[in-house]
């Protein structure tokens, strides 16, 4: 008889044998299935099949060595030919292989085992070993919901393969019913759960990230826009000053230029072929620089990175687009919106009429009148629909809570570039970003300062200037409108403030439009707004809770696709096709009979059991290399192995390591 058998050093592996061929050198033929003792005889010393159909032989009842009584202990089961507990590894209940008309007619599963049944049942009467009591033994408090589970899924099993079972007759490797799997506990160790309730202030929703389904299809589609493909015959350049595959990022008809303020302007996303990492190109269209000094800004501004700025890397001039350009290169954010697009621009198509009329019209700063937008959200990009969908209804501003996190973030942004000797002089709603759930973040700047850099501006008036600006905006943003305060609108708009909004919004509204305060600067903005930070921090916190949370259950994915590369490269090299026994010796075999036991189960009719949550336990529990120990068939039904996850993680990680120092020899 063939095995592998392991030097006792080595592993922890325990080779159940078959008695009758032990000291055969060579793999005898197969016998014929009459004369092989049962496997269920070997292991439990009973075959609950012995009436049922099961074609192997099952020795008369005293050669057996009886089955120990069953009791609600951890007792171990014995069996004829190893010393170990049945219980103790695991192992399933061998079904045999058998006429399909025997197993057809069989009797439907048995009732599941409650935990009273077990209880009760009396150790006196043996009774064939069911895997159920398995869990009984492991962990009574699992029984109860074990049993319904078990009873569920094989019946369903029962059913779903009754149809096809004739046809597969031809099994090439059996380890056990499926059902054994489909009712295999969890180990919740190797698994991250969903963040508990208890942990964050409400389980759904989040103030700057979304739920865990929203956030992966935001960020697929954020993955999916920086990977389009550039449109053919855009006559746009091929490469230029180390860029490549350039896609305009807002297409406009010629007839209508998007304009930066009163410039011509394009923005474009490109690669960079340095870093392959793709980039913002802002292009002012028709500029002439006349000093190379002008780009002295764009060093200092380089300098500056913050949470709420977009990134300038670098700037140069060009005339590949025959003409004489500004370009401006900056961070790309995929999918962002400015906030005038996300907030104000007016997208009437897509609301119903009744909306449109006033009739839908709801309260700002309540935020419980946001899930009753969620109708609209399919017209709206998914990545805002949840900060957005009040402004696309035009009701007259956005809510009051995110309105303040859009203020502090600005405010904060303003202070960094003001520390720095800077001034931002785009506080604008068509040039702030929106690029995650209530994430804001001032774009294009530096073009100013090179554009103005002849003017000599004063910076303090500059300074003073961005804080008007800020003004301006949170007018424009509560009421939804541009030209808030100016072509004599001032007055209507604040009064639309002081009835949508809180004392505090207005106050400091009017306190960055105001001209001539004496103590007007960021730093009284933020005595001013200090109250509403602990908000912002605690939201922010509670943001990088769900996102490590997210982070831990993606690291799952990364461990596991390397443990399946690295069976991917030990499994049937064609390389050694020469040596035959490449995989039929030593820890490959194991690995062998490991991938067969994870992947190539098939279930008593022959069919394929594709049950993924049994390979991602298994892997799980083989990368953690824990002690828990599985029976391991070979194919020829022959000879077991009795191995622990630790056990097959050295060999994986042994055979890995002698192809990797092979390969490189
Ligand atoms: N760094 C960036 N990352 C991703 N997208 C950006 C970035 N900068 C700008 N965009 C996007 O490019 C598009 C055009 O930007 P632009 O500043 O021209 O906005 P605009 O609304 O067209 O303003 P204007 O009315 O002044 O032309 C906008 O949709 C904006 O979201």
């Amino acid at each position: 008889m063939a095995f592998f058998a392991r030097p006792a050093s080595a592993s922890a592996a325990v080779r159940i044998v078959n008695p009758n061929t032990q000291n055969e050198p060579v793999q005898p033929p197969r016998k014929d299935s009459s004369q092989r003792r049962c496997r269920n005889v070997m292991i439990y010393g009973y075959c609950k099949f012995e009436d049922k159909g099961c074609v192997y032989y099952h020795p008369p009842a005293e050669e057996v060595i009886p089955t120990p009584a069953r009791s609600a202990s951890p007792a171990a089961v014995t069996t004829a030919t190893s010393p170990i507990s049945a219980h103790a590894v695991n192992a399933p209940v061998f079904v045999p292989k058998a006429s399909p008309l025997s197993l057809t007619s069989s009797s439907p599963p048995s009732a599941p085992v409650t935990r009273q049944a077990l209880a009760s049942s009396s150790p006196s009467s043996p009774a064939p070993p069911d895997y159920r009591e398995t869990y009984a033994y492991s962990d009574s408090e699992q029984v109860a919901e074990l049993d319904t589970q078990f009873y569920d899924d094989s019946q369903a099993h029962f059913d779903v393969y009754s149809a096809g079972y004739a046809q597969n007759m031809e099994v090439p490797f059996y380890t056990g019913p499926s059902q054994g799997y489909m009712s295999e506990p969890l180990d919740h160790h190797l698994y991250t759960p969903a963040i508990p309730s208890a942990f964050v202030t409400s389980p759904t929703d989040s103030h700057f990230v979304h739920t865990s389904s929203e956030l992966r299809q935001v960020l697929v589609e954020r993955s999916h826009t920086s990977r389009s493909a550039p449109i053919l015959g855009s006559n746009l350049p091929e490469e230029l000053q180390g860029y490549h595959t350039f896609v305009p990022i807002d297409t406009v008809s010629s007839s209508e230029r998007k304009k930066f303020f009163n410039l011509d302007s394009v923005v474009y996303r490109a690669i960079n072929s340095t870093d392959g990492i793709p980039y913002v190109l802002r292009r002012i269209e028709n500029f002439r620089l006349m000093q190379q000094a002008a780009f002295n800004a764009i060093e200092a501004w380089s300098q500056i990175r913050h949470p709420n700025i977009v990134t300038v890397h670098e700037a140069f001039t060009t005339r590949t687009f025959n003409d004489s350009s500004l370009v401006v290169v900056y961070s790309y954010y995929p999918n962002a919106q400015t906030l005038f697009e996300a907030h104000m621009k007016s997208t009437p198509s897509a609301l119903p009429q009744h909306i449109l009329n006033g009739g839908g019209r709801v309260l700002l700063g309540q935020s419980h009148s946001l899930p009753q937008l969620s109708q609209y959200g399919p017209m709206l990009p998914s990545h805002f629909a949840s900060s957005i969908s009040l402004h696309q209804l035009q009701a007259s501003g956005i809510p009051e809570r995110v309105l303040w996190s859009y203020i502090v973030q600005i405010a904060s942004a303003i202070k960094r570039v003001h520390e720095a000797g800077l001034a931002v002089r785009t506080i604008d709603a068509t040039k702030i970003l929106l690029t995650g759930k209530n994430r804001v973040r001032i774009g294009s700047c530096a073009v100013w300062d090179v554009l103005t850099y002849d003017q000599h501006l004063d910076m303090v008036a500059l300074q003073h200037d961005d804080l008007q600006q800020f003004g301006r905006l949170i007018f424009a943003l509560c009421c939804n409108n541009l030209q808030a305060t100016t072509n004599g609108n001032f007055q209507k708009s604040l009064e639309i403030i002081s009835k949508t909004y809180s004392h505090d919004v207005k106050n400091i509204a009017l306190f960055l439009i105001s001209k001539n305060h004496p103590h007007k600067n960021i730093s009284t903005v933020f005595e001013m707004i200090s109250g509403r930070l602990l908000t912002e921090f605690d939201d922010a916190f509670e943001g990088m809770d769900r996102l490590e949370n997210e982070m831990l259950s993606e690291l799952e994915n990364a461990r596991l696709v390397r443990l399946l590369c690295k069976f991917g490269f030990i499994n049937e090299r064609p390389e050694f096709a020469r040596d035959s026994r490449w995989s039929e010796t030593g820890d490959r075999y194991i690995i062998k009979l490991f991938r067969d036991y994870v992947f190539h189960q098939i279930d008593e009719r022959g069919n394929p059991v594709t049950n993924m949550s049994h390979v991602l336990t298994c892997l799980n529990k083989l990368d953690a290399g824990t002690e828990e120990k599985i029976m391991l068939v070979a194919r020829d039904e022959q000879s077991c192995l009795v191995v622990s996850y630790k056990d097959i993680k050295a060999c994986v990680e042994a055979a890995f390591r002698f192809n990797f120092i092979f390969m490189n020899h």
